[in-house]
């Protein structure tokens, strides 16, 4: 496995690998890797014979007091955990080399990146459309591979990519969980015991949600029990519990389903004085 750190170095290896015919697979990560990761890389495997993994804590994509300085960098473990996956590659760009001081290019997905998370996180998709345009372009995969528990992420990429031509298959990932169904998340390395006791009510909460829904009930009804019942555990907000339609992410005319739907989540749940953001989402 190579670790390489310029674009130079990148581009030597993807090409040699472009000539001979191998096709490329890419997973862009920001680190901190665990098995929602690897399972992200297990599935690369599948489309094709060389694996890319990016790791670059994207700091255009953080809003100013977010969490980009704490955020967890376990530089070493990744390596470790990617080698034995068999990853080919891992690309580890230098922050200055990718936003130089002249850069002054934006862009924008509209449509899907609007609203939820959107509406919190206003900056958030411009600043992950950049990176992912830029990693795109480095290493030029010809598949890539984004994981559902980012789910209007997940869509922003595919209107991307269809919007801009570019010619990369995007394929989505299903969300693995751990043994009480919270989704794994970098950010969970945050919590505490208690903290992380508290977070594993947030899936149990939208799966009933999403069985009442399922069910007949009023979709209203349904989410405002969730935003209530979240907190009533505990949590100290909600941003949103929101029902949209699956691929273009359209809210739902009617009130009661008729049709496959998914329910998105974000949620503060308090932690050592703090509060974590999840943010989770289940099929209907
Ligand atoms: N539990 C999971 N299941 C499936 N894919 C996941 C999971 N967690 C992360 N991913 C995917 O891995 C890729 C890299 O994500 P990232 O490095 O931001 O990890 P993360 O755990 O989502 O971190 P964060 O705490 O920032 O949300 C993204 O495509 C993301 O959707
Ligand atoms: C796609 C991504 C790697 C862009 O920085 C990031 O948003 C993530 O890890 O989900
Ligand atoms: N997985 C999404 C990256 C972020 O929250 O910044």
């Amino acid at each position: 496995m190579k670790i390489v750190r310029t674009e130079r170095d990148l581009r030597n290896t993807v090409w040699g690998w472009r000539g001979s015919g191998d096709r490329m697979v890419f997973v862009p990560t920001m680190g901190a890797l665990h098995e929602g990761h690897l399972s992200l890389v297990r599935l690369a495997k599948k489309y094709g014979e060389r694996v890319v993994v990016s790791i670059f804590v994207n700091p255009t994509q953080f809003a100013p007091g977010e969490d980009l300085d704490a955020y967890p960098r376990t530089e070493v473990e990744d390596s470790r955990l990617l080698e034995a996956e068999g990853v080919d590659l891992i690309y580890i760009p230098d922050p200055q080399t990718m936003y130089d001081v002249h850069h002054a290019t934006s862009v924008t997905v509209g449509g899907v990146a609007k609203g939820l998370e959107t509406d919190y996180r206003p900056t958030f998709f411009d600043g992950v459309a950049l990176v992912v345009t830029k990693l795109f372009n480095r290493v030029q995969p010809d598949t890539a591979i984004f994981g559902e528990k980012d789910y209007q992420q997940l869509a922003t990429i595919r209107r991307l990519v269809e919007d801009l031509d570019m010619p990369i298959k995007i394929i989505g990932a299903p969300i693995a969980r751990d043994e009480h169904g919270l989704a794994l998340s970098s950010r969970n390395a945050y919590f505490d015991e208690d903290g992380l006791t508290l977070a594993r009510n947030l899936n149990v909460i939208m799966k009933k949600c999403a069985a009442d829904m399922r069910e007949g009930q009023h979709v209203d009804k349904a989410t405002d029990a969730a935003k209530q019942a979240l907190l009533d555990v505990g949590f100290s907000s909600v941003d949103y519990v929101e029902v949209r339609s699956p691929n273009s992410l359209t809210v739902l005319e009617g009130g009661y389903l008729n049709g496959p739907a998914r329910v998105l989540v974000a949620a503060h749940c308090p932690n050592q004085g703090n509060s974590v953001r999840l943010i989770d989402n289940f099929a209907v």
